[in-house]
C-alpha cells in the first residue's frame, strides 16, 4: 500500500457539530479551522449553505448524512465541487425512532405522559387519579394495521421489513427503488402501483423521500382526502412535503389523526395532535459517528487521490492509486474531452499509465495516471493547459 503524502496543508471547515472519529480521519497535513474562509473541503449536518459564498479553493463538500436540500447542488456542479453523502450510515437511528414513534403515538403515550406529569403535587391521590383519568389515553395496537412506506431506500427498508416483524401489514410504494434495496426487502412487502393506492389502504403512512421540486407538498388537501379517516402520517424527511396550509384543517376535521413530525415549526406547533420531535431522526452516538467518519473518509480520499465515492453531483470514479502523478479533470459531458486532455499531456511529452472516464447527465469525471517521473516545475503549466480546453470545468493535478 502506498504511503500517500499531501504535498500542502488541506484546510477542513465543519458548519455544525461533527463527531470526533470523522474529526480524527484528518491528521498530518489537514488543518482543521472553522472560521477558514477559503477551506479546501466543508463538512456539515443541517447547516443552510443556499446563501453562502465558495471561496475559489473549495473542492469538496460533504454531508455528514443523507438529505442535501440545504446545499446549492447545481451551483457546486458547475463550479467543479463534488458533493458527497453518508447513504444509509444513519438509517438504522430514523427507523428505530420511526417505530417508536409510530407505536407511541399510537398509544397516545405523548399525551398519556404530558397529562400525568400534570398530576404533580396531588400526593396520595396520583394512583386514585390515573385510574380514572386513562380511559382518555386508550390506544390502538398496530398489529394488524397496515403501514403505508412512502420511499423504499436506506431508511424505508428497514422500517418496512421491522414492521412487518411487528405484526403490520405493509405496503410500499417507490417507483425509482434500487436493485440494491430491492434485494433487501422482504417479499412480504406489498407493492402499491401508484401512490394513491399506498394512500387508500393505510392506518400509518410513514415517508422516506428526499425533498426535490416533485416531492415538495405531496401531503396536500387532495392527497389527504384519499386517505382513511383518522390516519397518522409520519414524517421524518423533510417539513417541506407536506403543505401546512392543509395539514391543519385535515387535523382538525380528524381526517389526519395524528402527525408526527420531525420538523416542526411555529405553524406546526400551534395545531392540535401533532407530536413535534426536534430532529431527532439520527441523533444517536452510533449514527453521528458513522456518518462522520464516511464523510470524512470520502473527503480525504477524494482530496489525496481524486476517486470519489457516493456522490451525489459528480460521477463515482476510481482508480487504484500508485502515487503517480494523476490529472483529475471535471468537464462537460461532450465529445472529444478526453482526446484533449491526453493531447494535452502528449505535448509536454508525458505517457499515460492509466485513466478513468465516468458521466452524469451533462458533467462527467477524467482522471489520468501519469507514466513519467514528473518535474514539478511543469505542473502549473500542465494545469493551465488543460483548464484552456473549452469545456473543463476544473482540473487538479495530484
Ligand atoms: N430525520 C432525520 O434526521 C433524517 C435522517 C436521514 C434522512 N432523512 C431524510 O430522509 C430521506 C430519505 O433518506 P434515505 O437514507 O432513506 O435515502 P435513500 O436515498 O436511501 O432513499 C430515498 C428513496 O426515496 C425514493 N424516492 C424518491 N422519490 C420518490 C417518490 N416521488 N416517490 C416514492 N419514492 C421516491 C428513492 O427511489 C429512494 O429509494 C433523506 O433524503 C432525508 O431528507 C432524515
Ligand atoms: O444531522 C442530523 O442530525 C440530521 C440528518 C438528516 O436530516 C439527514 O438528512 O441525514
Amino acid at each position: 500500500m502506498n504511503t500517500i503524502m499531501l504535498e500542502k496543508m488541506n484546510t477542513i471547515k465543519t458548519l455544525n457539530v461533527i463527531s470526533e472519529g470523522g474529526l480524527n480521519v484528518f491528521k498530518n497535513n489537514y488543518k482543521l479551522d472553522d472560521d477558514h474562509e477559503n477551506p479546501d473541503a466543508i463538512l456539515l449536518r443541517s447547516f443552510n449553505m443556499h446563501s453562502m459564498e465558495f471561496g475559489n479553493k473549495l473542492k469538496a463538500i460533504a454531508r455528514a448524512g443523507a438529505g442535501v436540500n440545504n446545499i446549492p447542488v447545481d451551483k457546486c456542479t458547475d463550479e467543479g465541487i463534488v458533493v458527497f453523502n453518508t447513504p444509509g450510515a444513519n438509517a438504522n437511528a430514523v427507523k428505530e425512532l420511526v417505530l417508536t414513534t409510530l407505536m407511541a403515538s399510537s398509544r397516545n403515550l405523548f399525551d398519556g405522559v404530558a397529562w400525568t406529569k400534570t398530576l404533580t403535587g396531588e400526593s396520595d391521590q396520583v394512583s386514585k387519579l390515573v385510574e380514572a383519568g386513562k380511559k382518555q389515553f386508550v390506544g390502538k395496537e398496530i398489529r394488524g394495521k397496515t403501514l403505508g412506506v412512502i420511499g423504499l431506500g436506506a431508511i424505508g427498508a428497514l422500517v418496512a421489513n421491522d414492521a412487518l416483524d411487528l405484526g403490520m401489514e405493509v405496503i410500499g410504494f417507490d417507483p425509482f427503488i434500487s436493485v440494491d434495496t430491492a434485494w433487501n426487502l422482504s417479499s412480504h412487502v406489498q407493492r402499491a402501483m401508484t401512490i394513491e393506492e399506498l394512500f387508500a389502504n393505510s392506518d400509518f403512512i410513514t415517508v422516506h423521500v428526499p425533498f426535490t421540486d416533485t416531492t415538495g407538498g405531496m401531503f396536500n388537501q387532495a392527497t389527504f382526502s384519499l386517505m382513511k379517516p383518522g390516519v397518522h402520517i409520519l414524517n421524518f424527511s423533510r417539513g417541506e412535503l407536506v403543505n401546512e396550509k392543509d395539514m391543519g384543517p385535515a387535523l382538525e376535521s380528524g381526517i389526519v389523526g395524528k402527525y408526527i413530525t420531525d420538523f416542526p415549526n411555529e405553524n406546526v406547533l400551534k395545531m392540535d395532535n401533532v407530536i413535534p420531535i426536534p430532529h431527532l431522526g439520527a441523533s444517536t452516538k452510533e449514527s453521528e459517528e458513522n456518518c462522520a467518519m464516511m464523510a470524512a473518509r470520502q473527503v480525504k480520499d477524494f482530496l489525496e487521490t481524486g476517486n470519489i465515492k457516493n456522490s451525489v453531483n459528480y460521477p463515482n470514479a476510481s482508480l487504484p492509486y500508485t502515487g503517480k502523478r494523476r490529472v483529475a479533470a471535471f468537464h462537460k459531458n461532450v465529445p472529444n474531452m478526453v482526446g484533449q486532455i491526453t493531447t494535452a499531456l502528449s505535448s509536454f511529452n508525458l505517457n499515460i499509465a492509466d485513466m478513468v472516464n465516468r458521466s452524469r447527465e451533462g458533467y462527467a469525471y477524467t482522471m489520468v495516471d501519469i507514466e513519467n517521473d514528473v518535474n514539478g516545475d511543469i505542473i502549473p503549466s500542465l494545469e493551465e493547459k488543460i483548464n484552456q480546453i473549452e469545456g473543463i470545468v476544473t482540473t487538479r493535478i495530484i
